[in-house]
């Protein structure tokens, strides 16, 4: 959903004394991975009005101006008491700097991890900051008798949760969120939000889905009428549906057979976000992720993530020409204690000279661990590029992984009758390209078959650990390019590409009008518009229109895939 309208904040009440206030962004973010889907999303933050006035999780900078002018129209700013904060983004520091200036008796209410960010996010030591471990609670009066449950995880460890038993209402942070922009401020149709809700989930819950699933636990006893959360819209309709659908995808992690260590810190987030996009293509080669947060995890934690780990990954940023302290402990604790024949990978953020990374690289080697990527090393703040890097990366990991579990497997029989059976389908040989702002990818397809007539429509089967999967969801474009009988293109795509590689480089493409490549070489294109998809076992089977194509090559006859079985390609 590309659209240029401008940043707003739309307000509604949705309970007893209580508000919403959504910050838009309409417009495509794509500086984490979890926004690759490019619909924009909200920033959501609540205002309860009991006989105290407490605010919960203001937005970033960008709106603190049309936020704070949303609040000063519903009420007298000045008399907010509290401000609970779900986590602590150095990002949100504008907006509270603005509240306090105008409501300078504000306590804040946040976890013990949130109140040590927020004094450093604010540089004030001194701020009124009631802590929440779990037991306390807070009365704002009028029914309103707040309940808190911190929530932690390495990518958050300071989420807190809060409960108000008066609207029976759950300001459920990061937890239950989609990003999307729209009007819409509940999930009436939410199956319509099905697929957000899953990418989101895959992005950023996935990595930690053995924390996740404590969180549901502590949060199975509450009566939920609606999950308040941090982005999208709001869970009210499908709250059953999507607590049974987030336990039933961490427990899909957890019980995957191979599990990668990935072991990071991050002063600023760069490095966190690189490891958000590794875990992202590890994932989704099916292959588990136990994402430690080196700052917030004991030494025995870390012992036992290597040792039930296939392989681990190593991130840091570099401060001061060294690893921070915590990283520098967590690699003593992986060299003594991972046998070499792991799997090794390492990434990290610098600035100028990137000691860091390249210390943990060479103490890894010296060890004598392989690795299943060459080194990541990003300048400062990842783009959409490095990150496409990042995620190609954890998933040539996940599929090295794959491959040395199946060598030590018994031999695999024969293609059984039904393989041999289904191996006889044939479908023309194509290759799928697609474009997004500076990302682009193209792909071998031969599963790709003609589905409706009105509107023209094709259906693609896409492997879920495919470097195009991320560019094949609803509202994408991309091209399908038919290739002609003979070797060229199809060699060039037969290739394996190592992460990031321009998968054009050396071969003639034009600019179709929806933006992606077309192969001057292909026999006839199509420009596509993807519907839908749907998940088909390991593959994504994804509908699309046809909006426009060309025959290029009269004479030629189109390439055919034949197989002799139905368990590979
Ligand atoms: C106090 C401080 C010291 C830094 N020292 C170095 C350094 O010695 N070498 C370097 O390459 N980058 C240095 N940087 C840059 C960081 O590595 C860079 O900002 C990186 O993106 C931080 O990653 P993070 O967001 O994961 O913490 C320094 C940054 C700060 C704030």
């Amino acid at each position: 959903m590309q659209t240029n309208k401008p940043r707003d904040v739309q307000v509604l009440p949705i309970g007893t004394d209580t508000t919403v206030m959504r910050s838009r962004s309409w417009t495509r973010l794509r500086f984490e991975i979890e926004y690759a889907l490019a619909k924009g999303t909200t920033a959501n933050s609540y205002l309860i009005q009991g006989d105290k006035i407490a605010l919960i999780d203001p937005p970033g900078e960008t709106f603190t101006e049309i936020y704070l002018q949303a609040l000063q129209q519903r009420f007298n700013v000045k008399d907010i008491d509290y401000v609970i904060l779900g986590h602590v983004n150095p990002n949100r520091a504008a907006t509270i700097k603005a509240l306090l200036e105008l409501a300078p008796q504000i306590t804040f209410v946040c976890s013990n991890p949130g109140a040590i960010n927020l004094r450093k996010a604010l540089e004030n030591q001194d701020l009124p900051i009631l802590v929440k471990r779990g037991e306390e609670t807070l009365d704002l009066g009028k029914g309103h008798h707040l309940e808190f449950i911190p929530t932690p995880n390495p990518r958050y460890p300071d989420q807190l949760c809060t409960y108000d038993p008066q609207t029976e209402i759950l300001y459920s942070d990061k937890l239950f969120g989609a990003h999307i922009c729209g009007d819409q401020v509940f999930d009436e149709g939410w199956e319509s939000f099905n697929e957000d809700r899953r990418y989101y989930f895959d992005c950023l819950m996935a990595p930690h889905a053995r924390q996740v699933e404590t969180a549901l636990d502590k949060l199975s006893d509450l009566p939920v009428r609606l999950y308040a959360t941090g982005h999208g819209p709001l869970v009210r309709y499908g709250l059953l549906e999507l607590t049974h659908a987030y336990r039933e995808w961490s427990q899909q992690q957890t019980s995957a057979d191979t599990t990668v260590a990935l072991i990071y810190a991050s002063a600023y987030g760069n490095t966190a976000t690189l490891a958000s996009a590794i875990a992202r293509g590890i994932t989704k080669a099916g292959v588990n992720v136990e994402s430690i947060n080196c700052e917030f995890a004991d030494p025995e934690e870390i012992r036992t993530a290597v040792e039930k780990s296939a392989g681990f990954i190593m991130g840091s940023p570099t401060l001061g020409g060294h690893a921070p302290t915590p990283v520098q402990t967590a690699l003593g604790i992986v060299l003594s204690t991972a046998a070499n024949n792991k799997l090794a990978g390492v990434f990290g953020s610098f600035g100028w000279s990137g000691e860091a990374v390249d210390l943990i690289e060479s103490k890894l080697k010296d060890a004598g661990y392989r690795f299943g990527f060459d080194t990541i090393r990003v300048k400062f703040k990842p783009n959409e590029v490095t990150l496409q890097t990042c995620e190609e990366a954890g998933t040539d990991f996940a599929q090295a992984l794959k491959r040395a579990t199946k060598v030590r497997a018994p031999r695999t029989q024969a293609a059984s009758n039904v393989e041999q059976a289904v191996g006889r389908i044939v479908g023309s040989l194509c290759v799928v390209t697609a474009k997004q702002g500076d990302v682009s990818s193209g792909m071998l397809a031969s599963w790709v078959s003609q589905a409706s007539f009105n509107p023209p429509g094709l259906t693609i089967a896409v492997a879920k650990d495919r470097a195009m999967e991320p560019l094949t969801h609803s509202g994408n474009q991309f091209v399908v390019n038919i290739l002609a009988e003979g070797k060229e293109l199809r060699k060039h795509f037969m290739k394996s590409f190592t992460p990031g590689q321009d998968r054009f480089a050396g071969i003639e493409t034009q600019e179709a009008s929806n933006g992606c490549p077309i192969l001057s070489g292909a026999l006839s294109y199509l420009e596509c518009s993807v519907e839908t998809r749907m998940e088909a076992g390991d593959h994504w089977l994804v509908y699309a229109s046809v909006d426009n194509g060309k025959v290029l090559n009269q004479d030629a006859v189109t390439a055919v895939h034949h197989r002799k079985s139905g368990s590979h390609y």
